[in-house]
């Protein structure tokens, strides 16, 4: 079973609450570093791995397990960011850092709405974000040190995100 002493580079993950900009900050990474993007949403939609549609919330419903299998061989190999809302559900083995990304709910709302969400579905996204629930579950689900909250509502804090994380991974290499 691959762990992060056999991987060649380290798992990534980027969650947060949809329009907190993980995607951007994914995409950017990768092109700075070389390790493989990973958007989930689109391997979901891609290898059918969805087992329904929630009318109330315009998604589709994700079968975990499914996804899981699908992404199994590229995880082991390491050196791949992840995009997803939420993480608790991968094998905790996956990762060797995860970050959460959080907006101020002014922010968050002004993208959502840009992006033609309905008023229910950016209700449900707001009040995610403002009880931290993303942030919650990955702490549960991640061993201590591991989980880190980043601010991601300027471009400035984009670039600073970048730094750190770009930072972490000379670090990550160094030492393994
Ligand atoms: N740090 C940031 N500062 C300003 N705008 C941002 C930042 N991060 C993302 N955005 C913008 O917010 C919107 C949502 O970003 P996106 O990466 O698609 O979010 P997610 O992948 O989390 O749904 C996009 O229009 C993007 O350009």
């Amino acid at each position: 079973m691959a762990n992060a002493t056999s991987r060649g580079a380290p798992n990534i993950m980027i969650a947060g609450t949809p329009g907190t900009g993980k995607s951007t900050l994914g995409k950017e990474l990768s092109q700075r570093t070389g390790l493989n993007y990973i958007n989930v949403g689109e391997v979901a939609q891609a290898a059918e791995c969805m087992e329904g549609y929630d009318e109330e919330l315009q998604c589709g419903i994700l079968d975990e397990d499914r996804l899981i299998d699908e992404l199994e061989d590229v995880m082991s190999q390491g050196g791949n960011v992840v995009d997803y809302h939420s993480c608790e559900f991968f094998p905790e083995r996956w990762f060797d850092i995860v970050f959460v990304l959080r907006t101020d709910n002014g922010i968050l709302h002004s993208r959502l709405t840009k992006r033609g969400y309905c008023e229910k579905k950016i209700e449900s996204n707001i009040s995610s974000e403002i009880f931290q629930v993303i942030l919650d579950e990955a702490k549960e689900s991640y061993a201590e040190g591991i989980v880190h909250e980043l601010p991601s509502n300027t471009a400035e804090e984009l670039e600073s995100n970048l730094d750190q994380i770009v930072q972490w991974l000379e670090n990550w290499k160094s030492q393994h």
